[in-house]
């Protein structure tokens, strides 16, 4: 008898532990995910989950404010124009066919969009390089970014030059700061532009990925005009190429076609051609694409080919294949070169007019 009922005690007891076990597993599994959601950033998640959580919570949150990058929440009471289901740019697509916002001036209003990025107040990364010559563009870009990009946003210029020296002293707004980084000089200009992957790839790695929640790679030979604000931050932003946006065939577009190297697209696929000039984004999603054109143009240098238009060339073809979250119109990387055409409302930043042969240091186009 004795024998008997501890028998059934016994298998009771495991029932229990099973049951018990099955709750804490259904349990775990839908608390989990609310935590990755982390707008509670600033709450200490219980232990357990803290550990299993540590990347999401080191990559995905701001370091201050308990708002989660990505988050599109705006404070009560703010006063703005009430949005239109009926009115709005119909002169240009104002969406790809992936379903991803094309921006253009009108799509968006700058009240609401500054308003709920600013309640996360994200720090804000540009990564520009100054080699040789270039140093004589960094005063103007500084100038007219303070005037215009990301006005009241923290942001941080990270020049990389060779001559530190010449790095002009510039009235910054509060919040805003340069760190000089120098790197050695080169003697080809494409060394110089395919650099900016390997040495973005290092500074993120050691610096910047402690200091920044976006990040920009811009060109610095030009000039902000207008606004280039709140819109133009997604997990991963990029611009329209002005010189290919409006009726270029997709087979004509300037991809690299040579099918040697890694930046190789064939014809007959392509969505837009984009510029390598300013794209920017989440701070890991921009490490994982940077690192990518400098690990692509690595392995095209081992082959003995350089791609057609450089870090451009592996650009176009991660996005071909990884789509952007946003896609900027032309307003967002202009040309002096060019006229501005009726499409384009506001010019946010331009590029300068410059003599190649003089600026460079092997020349060339
Ligand atoms: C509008 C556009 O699509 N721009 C692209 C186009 O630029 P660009 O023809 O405008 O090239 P660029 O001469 O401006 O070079 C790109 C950038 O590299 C830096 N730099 C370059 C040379 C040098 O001696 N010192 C120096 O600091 C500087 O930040 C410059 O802005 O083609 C380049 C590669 O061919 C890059 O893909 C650029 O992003
Ligand atoms: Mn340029």
């Amino acid at each position: 008898m004795l024998r008997y009922i501890s028998r059934t005690h016994i298998l009771v007891s495991f029932a229990f532990l099973l049951i018990l076990l099955g709750v804490i597993y259904v349990y775990s599994g839908y608390t989990i995910p609310s935590y990755s959601l982390c707008q509670q950033c600033d709450d200490i998640p219980e232990p357990g989950v803290k550990d299993i959580l540590t990347d999401v919570w080191m990559n995905e949150c701001p370091s201050s404010g308990g708002w989660r990058i990505g988050d599109l929440k705006m404070q009560a009471g703010l006063k703005y124009a009430q949005p239109s289901t009926q009115k709005g740019r119909t002169d240009v697509n104002a969406v790809t066919n992936w379903n991803v916002p094309l921006v253009w001036e009108g799509t968006f209003d700058p009240v609401v969009i500054d308003a709920i990025y600013k309640k996360m107040d994200p720090r804000v990364a540009v990564v520009v390089f100054a080699v040789g010559k270039y140093t004589r563009f960094l005063e103007g870009f500084l100038v007219s970014g303070e005037k215009y990009f990301l006005v009241d946003f923290r942001v941080t210029y990270y020049i990389f030059t060779d001559h530190e020296k010449e790095v002009p002293k510039i009235k910054l707004g509060k919040g805003r700061n340069i760190t000089v980084l120098p790197i050695p000089s080169a003697t080809r200009w494409q060394d110089v532009v395919f650099g900016r992957m390997k040495w973005a790839t290092i500074a993120i790695d050691k610096q910047i990925r402690n200091e920044a929640d976006y990040l920009f790679m811009m060109d610095i030979d030009s000039v902000f005009h207008d606004r280039f604000g709140a819109e133009s931050l997604s997990h991963l932003s990029v611009v329209l190429h002005r010189g290919y946006y409006k009726n270029t065939k997709r087979d004509q577009f300037p991809y690299e076609r040579r099918p040697q190297s890694k930046a190789y697209i064939p014809l007959g696929e392509g969505d837009y051609y984009y510029t390598a000039a300013v794209w920017g984004g989440n701070l890991e999603e921009m490490y994982k694409l940077v690192k990518y054109c400098y690990m692509q143009s690595e392995e095209d240098a081992k082959n003995k080919i350089e791609a057609v238009w450089q870090e451009e060339s592996h650009l176009n073809k991660y996005l071909l294949y990884n789509k952007p979250t946003k896609v900027l119109s032309p307003e967002y990387l202009w040309s002096d070169y060019d006229q501005v055409p009726a499409d384009i409302k506001v010019v946010r930043i331009s590029q300068l007019i410059k003599n190649y042969a003089e600026v460079r240091p092997n020349g060339g186009h």
